[in-house]
């Protein structure tokens, strides 16, 4: 089991201060202990405040590395890019001085891309400082989706980035084909954020967290690896 510590709050304006605050902690103590901090991000609504709150930040940003969690197989220009979204929140104002280190490449496929992927990711600093996930209700994390095609290599593999192709559901949307941290370079990470907002979404972690199959809930496997330590930020 992970070693899980669970904040709940009574809003998302309280979660996003404390989140603001921890995350800012987190680069700090990055750039002042190694002389460069790593955040792992994802999409999602729930951490965009945050983001754009730590952007408007007076920190060392050319000594920050901002990589993405998990990515579509899109062009950057395309509305459902994460890396777009990243661009539009945490790398502006000062963030804007950050180095990004993208997950999408010039490869016809995810699969395609994944070795030029996995070069980048090798070159940051580990443990990462921070990672940041998001949780869907089909209890996916990541792009590590239920019974996805590339799942199995996730969970398992030593690297740090794999290829996915997720069965498509409401949850994933037509585009299915992604890049995602591995469980390992998950677990490679001094705190694990995982951010989770609404009573449906509490009842996904807490069924996750009572057990059961991983290829079912690929969040199971992150909550099951010992090496991890979780926050979990919960707002209604
Ligand atoms: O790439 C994606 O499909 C999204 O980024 C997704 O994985 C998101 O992180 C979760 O669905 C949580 O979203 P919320 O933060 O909106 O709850």
């Amino acid at each position: 089991m992970a070693t899980i510590v669970e904040k709940f709050f009574d809003d998302k304006a309280a979660l996003t201060e404390e989140l603001s605050q921890s995350l800012e902690q987190a680069l700090r103590n990055g750039i002042e202990a190694d002389g460069r901090a790593v955040l792992m991000v994802s999409g999602g609504s729930s951490p965009e405040p945050a983001y754009k709150h730590l952007s408007t930040l007076d920190l060392n940003w050319a000594n920050v590395d901002v990589a993405m969690v998990d990515e579509r197989w899109v062009e950057v220009s395309h509305e459902k890019s994460n890396e777009a979204f990243i661009k539009r929140t945490l790398l502006q104002n000062h963030g804007a001085a950050a180095n990004f280190i993208s997950m999408k490449n010039a490869a016809a496929t995810a699969e395609q891309g994944v070795d030029e992927c996995e070069v980048q990711f090798q070159a940051l600093k580990r443990p990462f400082d921070v990672t940041i996930l998001g949780m869907g209700p089909d209890g996916h994390t990541a792009s590590l989706f239920p019974h996805a095609q590339g799942l199995e290599n996730g969970l398992d593999s030593n690297q740090l980035v794999c290829a996915i192709n997720a069965i498509e559901s409401d949850v994933t949307g037509s585009i299915t084909e992604r890049m995602s941290l591995t469980l390992n370079a998950i677990s490679q990470s001094k705190v694990v954020k995982l951010l989770i907002s609404g009573d449906e979404k509490l009842a996904v972690y807490k069924q996750a967290l009572a057990g059961g199959n991983v290829n079912d809930m690929p969040l199971r496997a992150v909550l099951n690896q010992p090496e991890i330590n979780i926050e979990v930020y919960w707002a209604p």
